[in-house]
Protein backbone atom coordinates (compact mmCIF):
# COMPACT_ATOMS: atom_id res chain seq x y z
CA UNK A 1 0.00 0.00 0.00
CA UNK A 2 1.50 3.62 -0.87
CA UNK A 3 2.39 5.50 2.06
CA UNK A 4 0.09 8.67 2.45
CA UNK A 5 1.04 11.72 1.09
CA UNK A 6 1.23 14.59 3.55
CA UNK A 7 2.79 17.19 0.96
CA UNK A 8 -0.03 19.16 0.07
CA UNK A 9 -2.45 19.92 2.88
CA UNK A 10 -6.03 21.02 2.43
CA UNK A 11 -6.11 24.10 0.89
CA UNK A 12 -6.90 27.54 3.04
CA UNK A 13 -10.35 27.39 0.84
CA UNK A 14 -10.97 23.92 1.58
CA UNK A 15 -12.11 24.32 5.36
CA UNK A 16 -14.43 22.96 6.58
CA UNK A 17 -16.31 26.50 7.39
CA UNK A 18 -16.00 27.28 3.63
CA UNK A 19 -18.98 27.23 1.53
CA UNK A 20 -19.87 23.53 -0.47
CA UNK A 21 -19.22 24.53 -4.14
CA UNK A 22 -21.87 21.64 -4.75
CA UNK A 23 -24.75 20.66 -1.74
CA UNK A 24 -26.80 17.47 -2.08
CA UNK A 25 -29.96 17.54 -0.19
CA UNK A 26 -32.05 14.73 0.21
CA UNK A 27 -31.61 13.34 -3.05
CA UNK A 28 -33.38 10.31 -4.02
CA UNK A 29 -33.46 8.33 -7.11
CA UNK A 30 -35.99 5.22 -7.73
CA UNK A 31 -35.18 4.02 -11.39
CA UNK A 32 -38.25 3.05 -13.51
CA UNK A 33 -39.01 -1.01 -12.31
CA UNK A 34 -39.05 1.02 -8.77
CA UNK A 35 -35.10 0.12 -7.94
CA UNK A 36 -34.28 3.17 -5.07
CA UNK A 37 -30.92 3.52 -5.96
CA UNK A 38 -30.34 6.84 -3.63
CA UNK A 39 -32.62 6.92 -0.43
CA UNK A 40 -32.08 10.52 0.78
CA UNK A 41 -28.56 10.65 0.08
CA UNK A 42 -27.11 14.45 2.02
CA UNK A 43 -24.02 15.58 1.00
CA UNK A 44 -21.78 18.64 0.75
CA UNK A 45 -18.65 19.28 -0.88
CA UNK A 46 -16.10 21.47 0.06
CA UNK A 47 -14.80 23.88 -2.66
CA UNK A 48 -10.74 23.19 -3.30
CA UNK A 49 -11.23 19.50 -2.37
CA UNK A 50 -10.71 16.46 -3.49
CA UNK A 51 -13.42 14.20 -2.20
CA UNK A 52 -13.04 10.64 -2.89
CA UNK A 53 -16.43 8.66 -2.94
CA UNK A 54 -16.33 4.84 -2.31
CA UNK A 55 -18.30 2.50 -2.13
CA UNK A 56 -19.03 -1.27 -3.37
CA UNK A 57 -20.83 -2.51 -6.55
CA UNK A 58 -23.84 -1.18 -7.74
CA UNK A 59 -23.86 1.62 -4.23
CA UNK A 60 -24.55 4.48 -6.16
CA UNK A 61 -21.83 6.11 -7.03
CA UNK A 62 -22.44 6.32 -10.85
CA UNK A 63 -26.25 7.60 -10.01
CA UNK A 64 -25.27 9.72 -7.41
CA UNK A 65 -22.75 11.51 -9.99
CA UNK A 66 -24.82 11.07 -13.45
CA UNK A 67 -27.36 13.17 -11.12
CA UNK A 68 -25.46 16.02 -10.33
CA UNK A 69 -23.64 15.90 -13.82
CA UNK A 70 -27.41 16.33 -15.58
CA UNK A 71 -27.26 13.00 -17.64
CA UNK A 72 -29.86 11.08 -14.71
CA UNK A 73 -33.38 12.43 -13.77
CA UNK A 74 -33.02 13.14 -9.27
CA UNK A 75 -36.79 11.61 -8.36
CA UNK A 76 -36.57 13.79 -5.26
CA UNK A 77 -34.14 16.20 -3.45
CA UNK A 78 -31.91 19.06 -4.37
CA UNK A 79 -28.60 19.69 -5.77
CA UNK A 80 -26.56 22.89 -6.22
CA UNK A 81 -23.61 22.92 -8.48
CA UNK A 82 -21.80 26.27 -7.81
CA UNK A 83 -25.22 27.76 -6.24
CA UNK A 84 -27.19 26.86 -9.49
CA UNK A 85 -29.94 24.42 -8.83
CA UNK A 86 -29.46 21.40 -11.62
CA UNK A 87 -32.69 20.98 -12.46
CA UNK A 88 -34.32 24.54 -12.54
CA UNK A 89 -31.01 26.40 -13.64
CA UNK A 90 -29.58 23.06 -15.69
CA UNK A 91 -27.60 25.28 -18.11
CA UNK A 92 -25.56 27.26 -15.54
CA UNK A 93 -25.02 24.12 -13.36
CA UNK A 94 -24.11 22.03 -16.21
CA UNK A 95 -21.65 24.26 -17.26
CA UNK A 96 -19.87 24.50 -14.00
CA UNK A 97 -18.91 20.88 -14.14
CA UNK A 98 -16.38 18.49 -16.21
CA UNK A 99 -16.85 14.76 -15.95
CA UNK A 100 -14.69 12.29 -16.68
CA UNK A 101 -15.60 9.55 -18.08
CA UNK A 102 -13.91 5.83 -17.64
CA UNK A 103 -13.56 4.98 -20.98
CA UNK A 104 -13.23 7.65 -24.47
CA UNK A 105 -15.58 5.77 -27.17
CA UNK A 106 -16.00 8.59 -29.62
CA UNK A 107 -14.04 10.80 -31.62
CA UNK A 108 -10.84 8.22 -32.80
CA UNK A 109 -9.80 9.74 -35.65
CA UNK A 110 -10.32 13.51 -35.05
CA UNK A 111 -6.92 14.98 -34.11
CA UNK A 112 -6.05 16.38 -29.84
CA UNK A 113 -7.02 19.60 -30.84
CA UNK A 114 -9.93 19.40 -32.70
CA UNK A 115 -11.60 16.88 -29.77
CA UNK A 116 -11.07 19.73 -26.95
CA UNK A 117 -12.10 22.49 -29.07
CA UNK A 118 -15.04 20.79 -30.16
CA UNK A 119 -15.69 19.60 -26.68
CA UNK A 120 -15.65 23.22 -25.28
CA UNK A 121 -17.71 24.52 -28.55
CA UNK A 122 -20.63 21.98 -27.19
CA UNK A 123 -21.04 24.04 -23.95
CA UNK A 124 -21.38 26.71 -26.36
CA UNK A 125 -18.53 29.07 -24.83
CA UNK A 126 -16.33 31.04 -27.35
CA UNK A 127 -13.14 29.84 -28.51
CA UNK A 128 -10.19 30.60 -26.48
CA UNK A 129 -7.34 29.27 -27.91
CA UNK A 130 -4.84 30.36 -25.05
CA UNK A 131 -7.34 28.68 -22.88
CA UNK A 132 -6.86 25.49 -24.51
CA UNK A 133 -3.32 25.34 -24.88
CA UNK A 134 -2.79 25.81 -21.52
CA UNK A 135 -4.88 23.34 -20.49
CA UNK A 136 -2.81 21.16 -22.84
CA UNK A 137 -0.05 21.85 -21.67
CA UNK A 138 -0.37 21.14 -17.88
CA UNK A 139 -1.83 18.06 -19.00
CA UNK A 140 1.75 17.30 -21.27
CA UNK A 141 -0.43 16.99 -24.44
CA UNK A 142 0.42 20.18 -26.24
CA UNK A 143 3.13 17.64 -28.37
CA UNK A 144 0.55 15.51 -29.24
CA UNK A 145 -1.73 18.05 -30.44
CA UNK A 146 -1.85 17.54 -33.64
CA UNK A 147 -2.20 13.37 -33.73
CA UNK A 148 -5.34 11.63 -34.29
CA UNK A 149 -6.54 10.11 -30.83
CA UNK A 150 -6.51 6.22 -31.74
CA UNK A 151 -2.66 6.98 -32.09
CA UNK A 152 -2.06 7.55 -28.83
CA UNK A 153 -1.29 5.61 -25.77
CA UNK A 154 -3.95 4.36 -23.14
CA UNK A 155 -2.90 7.40 -20.85
CA UNK A 156 -2.56 9.83 -23.35
CA UNK A 157 -5.74 8.63 -24.10
CA UNK A 158 -6.97 9.50 -20.64
CA UNK A 159 -5.55 12.89 -20.25
CA UNK A 160 -7.16 13.77 -23.49
CA UNK A 161 -10.39 12.82 -21.39
CA UNK A 162 -9.85 15.31 -18.59
CA UNK A 163 -8.78 17.81 -21.32
CA UNK A 164 -12.01 16.92 -22.83
CA UNK A 165 -13.60 17.74 -19.56
CA UNK A 166 -11.29 21.12 -18.73
CA UNK A 167 -12.23 22.26 -21.81
CA UNK A 168 -15.18 24.66 -20.87
CA UNK A 169 -13.40 25.72 -17.93
CA UNK A 170 -15.67 24.27 -15.39
CA UNK A 171 -14.86 24.76 -11.70
CA UNK A 172 -15.81 21.39 -10.46
CA UNK A 173 -14.49 18.01 -11.96
CA UNK A 174 -16.09 14.70 -11.67
CA UNK A 175 -13.63 11.72 -12.54
CA UNK A 176 -15.39 8.37 -12.57
CA UNK A 177 -12.86 5.41 -11.37
CA UNK A 178 -9.81 7.41 -13.07
CA UNK A 179 -7.62 4.38 -12.60
CA UNK A 180 -9.69 1.43 -13.20
CA UNK A 181 -7.19 -0.78 -15.32
CA UNK A 182 -4.31 1.26 -15.47
CA UNK A 183 -0.57 -0.13 -14.66
CA UNK A 184 1.18 1.60 -11.38
CA UNK A 185 3.12 3.99 -13.11
CA UNK A 186 -0.22 5.52 -14.64
CA UNK A 187 -1.85 5.21 -11.60
CA UNK A 188 0.81 7.58 -10.25
CA UNK A 189 0.57 9.55 -13.09
CA UNK A 190 -2.65 10.18 -13.08
CA UNK A 191 -2.77 10.89 -8.91
CA UNK A 192 0.18 13.91 -9.61
CA UNK A 193 -1.98 15.13 -12.33
CA UNK A 194 -5.29 15.13 -9.88
CA UNK A 195 -3.03 17.12 -7.23
CA UNK A 196 -2.18 19.45 -9.44
CA UNK A 197 -5.56 20.58 -11.14
CA UNK A 198 -6.77 20.55 -7.33
CA UNK A 199 -3.90 23.15 -6.40
CA UNK A 200 -5.10 24.94 -9.49
CA UNK A 201 -8.59 25.52 -7.69
CA UNK A 202 -10.81 23.20 -9.41
CA UNK A 203 -12.77 21.18 -6.97
CA UNK A 204 -12.27 17.00 -7.66
CA UNK A 205 -14.61 14.57 -6.85
CA UNK A 206 -13.69 11.22 -7.59
CA UNK A 207 -15.37 7.61 -7.54
CA UNK A 208 -13.23 4.70 -6.82
CA UNK A 209 -13.57 1.29 -5.51
CA UNK A 210 -9.24 1.34 -4.69
CA UNK A 211 -9.19 2.23 -1.18
CA UNK A 212 -5.25 3.16 -1.66
CA UNK A 213 -6.29 5.79 -4.05
CA UNK A 214 -8.48 7.72 -1.67
CA UNK A 215 -6.09 7.15 1.22
CA UNK A 216 -3.25 8.50 -1.44
CA UNK A 217 -5.23 11.31 -2.68
CA UNK A 218 -8.42 12.41 -1.33
CA UNK A 219 -8.62 15.57 1.28
CA UNK A 220 -11.96 13.87 2.66
CA UNK A 221 -13.56 10.63 2.02
CA UNK A 222 -17.17 9.37 1.58
CA UNK A 223 -18.47 6.20 1.84
CA UNK A 224 -21.71 5.11 -0.07
CA UNK A 225 -23.63 1.77 0.59
CA UNK A 226 -27.38 0.83 -0.78
CA UNK A 227 -27.94 4.05 -1.86
CA UNK A 228 -26.97 5.85 1.79
CA UNK A 229 -24.15 7.82 2.48
CA UNK A 230 -22.80 5.78 5.80
CA UNK A 231 -19.74 7.52 6.08
CA UNK A 232 -18.03 11.27 5.35
CA UNK A 233 -14.48 11.97 7.04
CA UNK A 234 -11.58 13.81 6.79
CA UNK A 235 -8.74 11.80 5.18
CA UNK A 236 -6.40 12.26 7.58
CA UNK A 237 -8.49 11.84 10.51
CA UNK A 238 -9.11 8.27 9.32
CA UNK A 239 -5.39 7.73 8.96
CA UNK A 240 -4.94 8.72 12.16
CA UNK A 241 -7.40 6.10 13.29
CA UNK A 242 -5.49 3.93 10.86
CA UNK A 243 -2.08 4.75 13.49
CA UNK A 244 -4.02 3.11 16.56
CA UNK A 245 -3.25 0.01 17.55
CA UNK A 246 -4.89 -1.74 20.22
CA UNK A 247 -2.65 -4.17 22.84
CA UNK A 248 -5.09 -6.81 24.34
CA UNK A 249 -3.81 -8.45 27.26
CA UNK A 250 -5.44 -11.86 28.27
CA UNK A 251 -5.01 -11.82 32.02
CA UNK A 252 -4.50 -14.85 34.65
CA UNK A 253 -7.34 -13.76 36.69
CA UNK A 254 -10.34 -11.98 35.84
CA UNK A 255 -11.01 -8.51 37.58
CA UNK A 256 -14.57 -6.97 38.03
CA UNK A 257 -13.45 -3.95 37.66
CA UNK A 258 -10.55 -2.03 36.47
CA UNK A 259 -8.67 -0.53 39.46
CA UNK A 260 -8.99 3.41 39.77
CA UNK A 261 -5.40 4.08 39.54
CA UNK A 262 -5.57 2.62 36.24
CA UNK A 263 -8.47 4.54 35.17
CA UNK A 264 -7.65 6.30 31.61
CA UNK A 265 -9.44 6.35 28.27
CA UNK A 266 -7.02 4.54 26.72
CA UNK A 267 -7.48 1.05 28.71
CA UNK A 268 -10.69 -1.04 28.43
CA UNK A 269 -11.79 -3.94 30.47
CA UNK A 270 -13.92 -7.09 28.73
CA UNK A 271 -17.29 -7.51 29.65
CA UNK A 272 -15.96 -10.90 31.25
CA UNK A 273 -13.31 -9.20 32.91
CA UNK A 274 -10.44 -11.33 31.25
CA UNK A 275 -9.21 -8.87 28.62
CA UNK A 276 -7.58 -5.48 28.91
CA UNK A 277 -7.40 -3.52 26.05
CA UNK A 278 -5.07 -0.62 25.60
CA UNK A 279 -5.87 1.41 22.39
CA UNK A 280 -2.25 3.67 21.66
CA UNK A 281 -0.92 5.54 18.64
CA UNK A 282 1.34 3.00 16.78
CA UNK A 283 3.16 6.11 15.15
CA UNK A 284 3.99 7.72 18.30
CA UNK A 285 7.49 7.56 19.74
CA UNK A 286 5.91 7.05 23.12
CA UNK A 287 3.51 4.27 22.97
CA UNK A 288 2.99 3.81 26.85
CA UNK A 289 3.21 0.16 26.45
CA UNK A 290 5.73 -0.22 28.91
CA UNK A 291 5.14 2.21 31.28
CA UNK A 292 1.32 0.30 31.12
CA UNK A 293 2.55 -3.09 31.99
CA UNK A 294 4.83 -1.31 34.97
CA UNK A 295 1.81 -0.48 36.82
CA UNK A 296 0.02 -3.77 35.90
CA UNK A 297 2.78 -5.46 38.05
CA UNK A 298 2.30 -3.07 40.52
CA UNK A 299 -1.33 -4.08 40.91
CA UNK A 300 -0.70 -7.44 40.96
CA UNK A 301 -2.36 -7.87 37.49
CA UNK A 302 -0.71 -10.62 35.61
CA UNK A 303 -1.37 -11.83 31.98
CA UNK A 304 -0.94 -14.96 30.59
CA UNK A 305 -0.59 -13.67 26.93
CA UNK A 306 -0.84 -10.42 24.76
CA UNK A 307 -1.06 -9.69 21.22
CA UNK A 308 -1.77 -6.12 19.22
CA UNK A 309 -4.40 -5.67 16.16
CA UNK A 310 -4.69 -2.55 13.99
CA UNK A 311 -7.32 -1.05 12.30
CA UNK A 312 -7.00 0.00 8.68
CA UNK A 313 -9.04 1.84 6.05
CA UNK A 314 -10.12 -1.04 4.37
CA UNK A 315 -11.60 -2.61 7.32
CA UNK A 316 -12.96 -0.20 8.49
CA UNK A 317 -14.36 0.27 4.81
CA UNK A 318 -15.17 -3.59 4.96
CA UNK A 319 -17.37 -3.09 7.72
CA UNK A 320 -19.33 -0.25 6.52
CA UNK A 321 -20.47 -1.87 3.74
CA UNK A 322 -20.59 -5.70 4.87
CA UNK A 323 -24.10 -5.77 5.29
CA UNK A 324 -27.50 -3.99 3.90
CA UNK A 325 -28.25 -2.42 7.83
CA UNK A 326 -25.53 -3.09 9.92
CA UNK A 327 -23.61 0.24 8.65
CA UNK A 328 -21.98 0.88 12.17
CA UNK A 329 -21.87 4.33 13.57
CA UNK A 330 -22.35 7.05 11.31
CA UNK A 331 -19.95 9.83 11.32
CA UNK A 332 -20.36 12.45 9.44
CA UNK A 333 -17.99 15.86 9.07
N1 LIG B 1 -31.16 2.54 -15.50
C1 LIG B 1 -31.30 1.77 -14.44
N2 LIG B 1 -32.47 1.09 -14.23
C2 LIG B 1 -32.63 0.31 -13.14
N3 LIG B 1 -31.70 0.13 -12.18
C3 LIG B 1 -30.52 0.76 -12.33
C4 LIG B 1 -30.27 1.61 -13.46
N4 LIG B 1 -29.01 2.11 -13.33
C5 LIG B 1 -28.52 1.60 -12.19
N5 LIG B 1 -29.41 0.80 -11.59
C6 LIG B 1 -29.23 0.09 -10.31
O1 LIG B 1 -28.99 1.02 -9.29
C7 LIG B 1 -27.99 0.54 -8.38
C8 LIG B 1 -26.85 1.53 -8.29
O2 LIG B 1 -26.16 1.54 -9.51
P1 LIG B 1 -24.89 2.48 -9.75
O3 LIG B 1 -24.45 2.26 -11.17
O4 LIG B 1 -25.21 3.86 -9.34
O5 LIG B 1 -23.83 1.85 -8.73
P2 LIG B 1 -22.26 2.08 -8.61
O6 LIG B 1 -22.01 2.35 -7.16
O7 LIG B 1 -21.81 3.10 -9.58
O8 LIG B 1 -21.70 0.66 -9.01
P3 LIG B 1 -20.33 0.25 -9.78
O9 LIG B 1 -19.25 0.44 -8.77
O10 LIG B 1 -20.57 -1.18 -10.09
O11 LIG B 1 -20.20 1.13 -10.98
C9 LIG B 1 -27.57 -0.81 -8.92
O12 LIG B 1 -28.27 -1.81 -8.20
C10 LIG B 1 -28.02 -0.81 -10.36
O13 LIG B 1 -28.35 -2.11 -10.80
Amino acid sequence: MPSVSEASPLPAHARSDAPAIVSIKGLTKTYAGGFQALKGVDLDIRRGEIFALLGPNGAGKTTLISIVCGIVNPSGGQVLADGHDIVRDYRAARSAIGLVPQELHTDAFETVWDTVKFSRGLYGRAPNAAYLEKVLRDLSLWEKRGEKIMALSGGMKRRVLIAKALSHEPTILFLDEPTAGVDVELRREMWAMVSQLRDSGVTIILTTHYIDEAEEMADRVGVINHGEIVLVEEKRALMRKLGKKQLTLQLQTALSALPEALASDALSLSQDGHELVYTFDAQSEETGIAALLRRLGEHGIDFKDLHTSQSSLEEIFVNLVKSPRQSGPEVRA
